[in-house]
């Protein structure tokens, strides 16, 4: 029956432990006495009835009844415990302890798995920042293809290597070595430097290669979460080829069961398994196909031989993976090392490293999976390359690596040859080195195997519990020094044996992630100020000045265009009117006569017409002048604001301007010639013709200009806009200029009236033909002679009405005006278009900026909080305590 139960407060030890014993403090020898299993809170140590109560204080290392020191100096409990009880019951404490520290470190694998998840979802959404180191080939100390695994290598490796900081960013310091997470990317030979190759890895490359490593350590964690909670302990046995390996494996069993052999023989590996736990007593092999999966109950994943058949067997190592090897030991719990009654120990024989590159691998991956491991050492030969290469590797994750240097019996000058290992040793696993009484041995195995009388063959044991199967043991101190080790190491130092490797690799894991997460978190701070800088400092002022410059150049554009454009206007009205004004002061062609008159009349009014077309062309002219010379300041202000190769390519050809668009209503300019066209008669013309001088004519008609419709064209507004407004006002002028001739004409005839009482009537009567007759002809005459001048003036007067009705001057004005807008528009817009494609260009760059920072603030964050998290769960693992569980004595 159960009579001793220890139990935990709660599921953690932490600071108490109660010890209820509710029976007397018997403690049998049966192996179903000692705690086994350790996944059990709840340990059955002994028989009894009388329940009694141990407090066990973790942090003084001992057991006392109710608050009394069981295992101090001096405590009065510890009378009632002889000493054997109490290294029992401290086994149980320890065994307690090591419950809870395995417990420990199995929440935290479980929650490095869940941060791995996460940190890899994150790589996924947000390619990490990651610090790569390229690897050369020739740095493999392994040069199979299939080295593929990731090498551990010792911190002082790790330390020479220097990482290309270049790579991460030139903003970050210092970058972190990884020690578990480190990316070796496998570069081959190459004459370019393996900086420059990471250097063209994108930052996505790397995060795939991450992405793996992530798995890769996922999975890693798992299997070290199957290894701490495998209640059996796995002893690898490993080394050189030839070193011995099977001897060494057959002195711990006291039996020569695996096969010696001068030349390298173990090709598969070999585990030793107590056939009394795991096969019913018998003892048998299977082999292992190397294509299944080994399960007991079916016998097509192995085949079953006989012992004896293993010296064939280890050869094959292309049908079997695996060969287990059930053997009985017939020695007692404390002689054993198979049969120890404490927990279930394997013993894996291993190929020799070096018998190919593909053993050397398989090697080197399966002592991730074990908790100890005993590496076997030629001492004629000392260290391979491969030696200290693996011994690196096992004890940078195990911290201890039991060495044990073999055929010394044939070493002349042993202090010498010792003294030469352990310095080797101190190199490559120093915490081993420090406890080299516990962890270096000088053995011969093939001595201790013929002194301990295992050379009797593979004839098996005996199946006996109590002791030795050998009457003839002639001993071998040194060797039985090892044997204690190796059993002290396995059975009370489990803690360290396989809870280390995992405490190891979660600080080392969690280090590592600690250090992404802080790189990365650098990394984006810098990347968010950087980047706001950029933003502030450039983009900003960039998209400022460019909205400024567009509607600057904007505004320049319209200016020149509203300038050249009313310059144009005017100038063409003026040159038009100034044309017209000029128009029938004198003749414009000599008269030839009366029988020319009508050709003199065409050719004048053709004249004249073409006059004012010339005014036009002459307008059109100017406009080509002004519209090159303003096409030319706009592409000079858009080259200023643009480049110097804005429409560097475009020729501005002005004489192609009005080429389509021309004068169209000049040919509605001509008139019918009429009979009145010829006469004109007027008190000036009269006057001149007469002889009258030209200055007194002059001073009258100065009276009548203002009345005269030339003058009132001319005396139009100069401003364009009031045209229109001043057309009505001519009218009326005109009207009050005719009407005044015919009033001046009226008060002529009336005068002649009133003189009229000087003459009688009989004087009139007589006087009045030939007067009449005198004036008649002077009319004619006059009016005749008059024609040259009259025509042009008449003609004159006609043209100018026939301007105001076609509106000639505006709509040739505005079309010559519109012809200079379209032709400046074009370059003004092709200024405008590429600012604004600057502007869309700077506002697409912003955005992008403002995204990027907002991705790089997320990462930040993210970055921040992973960081405090894995800071939490370092220092939880860092507080499993597995030292003092060896304190315990
Ligand atoms: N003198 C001497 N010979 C030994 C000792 N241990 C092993 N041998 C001999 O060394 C040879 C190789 O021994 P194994 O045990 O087969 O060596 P191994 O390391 O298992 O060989 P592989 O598994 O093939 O790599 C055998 O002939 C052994 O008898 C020793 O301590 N002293």
């Amino acid at each position: 029956m159960n009579d001793l139960i220890i139990w935990l407060s709660g599921t953690n030890l932490h600071d108490l432990l109660w010890v209820e014993f509710k029976a007397n403090m018997s403690f049998g020898e049966n192996k179903r006495d000692i705690p086994e299993d350790g996944d059990e809170e709840k340990t059955v140590v002994g028989d009894g009835s009388d329940p009694m109560s141990l407090v066990y204080s973790q942090q003084e290392g001992s057991l006392s009844r109710e608050g009394t020191l069981v295992d101090g100096n001096g405590g009065s409990g510890s009378s009632s415990l002889d000493k054997f009880k109490k290294k029992r019951l401290n086994t149980s404490v320890q065994q307690l302890r090591y419950n809870e520290n395995k417990i420990s470190l199995d929440r935290a694998i479980v929650e490095a798995i869940e941060s791995l998840y996460d940190i890899s979802s994150e790589n996924k959404h947000r390619p990490i920042y990651y610090p790569a180191e390229a690897e050369d080939d020739s740095s493999l100390l392994l040069n199979s293809s299939k080295a593929h695994i990731a090498l551990v290598r010792s911190n002082q490796n790790l330390s020479e290597k220097s990482v290309d900081k270049a790579k991460i960013s030139k903003d970050i310091d210092e970058t972190p070595e990884l020690k578990v997470l480190r990316l070796n990317i496998k570069l081959g030979h190459s004459n370019t430097s393996n900086g420059d190759l990471i250097g063209s890895l994108d930052k996505s490359s790397i995060a795939a290669i991450l992405e793996q490593k992530l798995n890769q350590q996922v999975r890693y964690l798992t299997n070290l979460k199957d290894r701490i909670d495998d209640t059996s302990s796995k002893v690898f046995v490993t080394g050189d080829l030839n070193a011995g390996k099977s001897t060494f494996c057959n002195a711990l069993l006291r039996r020569k069961i695996l096969p010696e052999d001068q030349q390298p023989c173990t090709a598969v590996f070999c585990e030793v398994i107590d056939a009394n736990k795991e096969n019913k007593g018998v003892e048998e092999v299977h082999a292992i196909f190397i294509d299944k999966e080994y399960d007991v109950n079916d016998e097509s994943t192995y085949e079953i031989h006989e012992l004896k058949d293993l010296e064939n067997l280890v050869y094959e190592c292309d049908k079997y993976k695996l060969i287990k090897v059930y053997v009985l030991d017939g020695r007692s719990f404390h002689e054993s090392l198979l049969h120890n009654g404490v927990i279930d120990i394997r013993l894996i024989d291993a190929p020799g490293l070096n018998m190919d590159s593909y053993q050397t691998t398989q090697v080197f991956s399966r002592q991730e999976e074990i908790d100890l491991v005993v590496f076997v050492v030629n001492s004629e030969n000392h260290f391979t390359l491969s030696a200290k290469e693996f011994i690196a590797a096992a004890a940078a994750e195990k911290r201890y690596v039991f060495i044990v240097a073999n055929k010394f019996d044939n070493i002349k000058d042993k202090e010498r040859c010792s003294s030469k290992i352990l310095e080797q040793v101190k190199g490559l696993t120093p915490e081993t080195h420090k406890n080299a009484n516990e962890f270096v041995h000088f053995i011969s195995s093939s001595d201790a195997l013929e002194r301990n009388g295992g050379g009797g063959g593979d004839d098996g044991g005996d199946g006996g519990d109590d002791g030795p199967n050998n009457d003839n043991d002639r001993g071998y101190p040194d060797f039985d020094n090892l044997e204690a080790s190796l059993r002290k190491f396995v059975l009370e130092k489990r803690a360290i044996s396989k809870l280390f490797p995992a405490k190891n690799y979660l600080i080392n894991l969690l280090s590592d992630l600690e250090a992404l997460a802080s790189l990365n978190q650098k990394i984006y701070l810098n990347e968010i100020k950087k980047r706001t800088q950029d933003l502030e400092k450039q983009i900003l002022p960039k998209y400022e000045n460019a909205l400024r410059d567009s509607s600057k150049i904007n505004d320049q554009t319209n200016a020149l265009t509203e300038k050249v454009c009313s310059d144009v206007y005017d100038f063409t009205r003026n040159e038009i009117l100034d044309t017209v004004n000029n128009f029938g002061d004198s003749q414009v062609l000599p008269y030839m006569g009366l029988q020319y008159v009508y050709e003199y009349a065409r050719s004048t009014q053709q004249v004249m017409i073409n006059t004012i077309v010339s005014a036009v062309e002459k307008s059109e002219g100017y406009a080509k002048e002004r519209t090159a010379d303003g096409v030319d300041k706009i592409i000079k202000y858009g080259q200023s604001f643009l480049s110097e190769d804005f429409l560097n390519d475009k020729v501005f050809k002005s004489d192609l301007m009005f080429s389509r668009k021309h004068d169209m209503l000049k040919k509605n300019l001509s008139t019918s010639i009429e009979v009145s066209d010829f006469f004109d008669p007027s008190w000036e013309s009269c006057l001149m013709w007469l002889g009258v001088p030209e200055g007194l004519v002059n001073s009258s008609k100065k009276q009548l200009e203002e009345f005269n419709p030339v003058n009132l064209l001319t005396s139009f507004t100069r401003s364009t806009s009031a045209i229109r407004d001043n057309i009505p006002r001519q009218v009326t002028l005109h009207t009050i200029y005719s009407s005044t001739k015919l009033l001046t004409a009226g008060a002529l005839i009336r005068k002649v009236y009133s003189m009229s009482f000087i003459f009688s009537p009989s004087t009139l009567k007589r006087i009045s033909g030939p007067l009449v007759l005198g004036v008649v002809g002077f009319s004619v005459f006059y009016l005749i002679n008059d024609i040259p001048n009259a025509y042009p003036r008449k003609q004159a007067r006609k043209l100018k009405k026939k301007i105001v009705e076609l509106d000639y001057v505006h709509l040739n004005a505005d079309r010559i005006a519109k012809g200079c807008r379209s032709v400046l528009n074009y370059p003004s817009r092709q200024v405008l278009t590429s600012l604004q494609t600057s502007i869309d260009k700077t506002i697409g760059v912003k955005q992008e900026l403002e995204e990027s920072i907002k991705e790089s603030e997320a990462g930040y964050r993210y970055f921040k909080s992973f960081y405090d998290r894995i800071g939490i769960q370092k220092r939880t693992v860092e507080a499993i305590d597995l030292e003092s569980l060896n304190n315990v004595d």
